[in-house]
């Protein structure tokens, strides 16, 4: 496809995401009906896509063609090389698409820091003076980290692995057994290291979460919201221990017996009625559902979805299953309540009604982090209960 050709097809997929489609659906989509398109092609729809969703309202907010052409225009590319009108390119710009690209847009805070407006107020509480750079952290593509599995290789010898597969990668400036990937990132799931296990792909932050919960040798830990199961692995990878991996949606965690055995870990699925069978446990770690504020770089569809209603009934559910998780820790036992979001009112203000409503425990930790060149944004908190301590 030539490159008007792919601006063409973004146009179309966000024309649907405006319409209500969801992004990896619409994109998805797009690629079944277009056997023609290549793996590059693909890629190069879904970079376009992707930016523009990211920075939407930033970029004046209208409809495919507009964005496709604000965008452009803002990465200093040449219009009239790419809106040919020839072939399967879009037309020129009009004479009144011309002046709108001419005249400046008049964006408010929350629209040039790309959020909703009923969220800035709430991000503003959340995050104080933090809150443009966290915001605008998420306007840019993130970084691509891998996980180097401990038990099968080093850091230094799966670098030169992934090497021979034309993939550059460093060592995280802070976290241990983090490689950044620095080049060919979509090479990364066809190497040799990933097919054998050598790493896997998780973001930095996650990592550093595992890194900072104590596990003893041989203790057991439960990843009680476990999805794909990515904690579970790590956790696997790291420690000696008996790891249980729960979700309420059973299918999230249907590829973890095959990520495991690449890994060369054994991680035991627990469906609900099971989870009491095997308790007590010594660390259950709660990566609860949430809105994804800090990961919004790599979903930024999400950002655009989140309502003030969601939110509420997020609350709801990460109160329950930080109350569910706690009764399966053993009196010996750590709890971990964990999101991928930055806004207190899923963090601080969920562990402060939970230690609340349960005098017996007690934090011990708590660690934000905000989405950068580092990582995603991240929270955790570990707690124990008072007669351990
Ligand atoms: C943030 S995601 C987990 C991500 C996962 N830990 C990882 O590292 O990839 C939250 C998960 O919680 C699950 N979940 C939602 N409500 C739950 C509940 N009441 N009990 C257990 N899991 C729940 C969801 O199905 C979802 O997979």
């Amino acid at each position: 496809m030539t490159p008007g050709a792919r601006v063409a097809a973004a146009i179309a997929v966000l024309d649907q995401i405006r319409d209500g489609a969801f992004a990896e659906q619409a994109l998805t989509a797009w690629a079944r009906a277009s056997r023609f398109a290549g793996a590059k092609d693909r890629a190069a729809l879904r970079d376009h896509v992707f930016d523009v969703l990211r920075c939407r309202r930033s970029l004046g907010d209208g409809d495919g063609r507009a964005l496709m052409l604000r965008l452009l225009q803002r990465d200093g590319i040449d219009l009239s090389q790419v809106f040919t009108g020839l072939g399967h390119a879009p037309a020129p710009p009009s004479a009144a698409e011309a002046a709108a690209l001419a005249a400046p847009l008049d964006v408010s805070d929350a629209a040039a820091c790309d959020l909703p407006d009923w969220l800035w107020p709430v991000w503003q509480d959340s995050l104080g003076p933090a809150a443009i750079k966290a915001a605008t952290a998420q306007q840019a593509r993130a970084e691509v980290f891998l996980r180097v599995n401990r038990r099968k290789t080093d850091v230094a010898g799966v670098i030169a692995a992934l090497a021979d597969d034309g993939i550059a990668v460093e060592p995280h400036d802070s976290v241990d057994l983090c490689l950044v990937v620095r080049d060919n990132p979509r090479r990364i799931k066809l190497s040799a290291a990933y097919l054998d296990g050598r790493v896997e792909l998780q973001d930095a932050a996650s990592q550093r979460a595992v890194q900072m919960v104590p596990v003893a040798p041989g203790a057991r830990v439960l990843d009680y919201c476990a999805g794909g199961g990515g904690k579970a692995l790590a956790f696997a990878d790291r420690h000696d221990a008996a790891v249980f991996a729960h979700d309420i949606a059973a299918a999230r965690m249907a590829d973890l017996p095959d990520r495991a055995a690449r890994a060369g870990v054994a991680i035991t699925r627990l469906s609900p009625d099971q989870l009491d069978r095997h308790a007590p446990y010594d660390v259950v770690f709660c990566d609860a559902p949430c809105s994804g504020s800090g990961t919004w770089r790599r979903s930024p569809d999400a950002k655009w979805r989140l309502t003030r209603d969601r939110l509420d009934a997020l609350h709801a559910v990460q109160d329950e299953v930080i109350a569910r998780s706690a009764a399966l820790v053993g009196p010996q036992g750590l709890l971990a309540y964990a999101t991928c979001s930055v806004l207190q009112d899923e963090n601080d203000a969920v562990v402060a009604r939970f230690v609340q409503a349960h005098p017996g425990w007690v934090v011990t930790l708590r660690d934000q982090r905000l989405p950068g060149p580092d990582g995603d944004g991240f929270f955790l908190t570990l707690l124990g209960r008072k007669t351990r301590i």
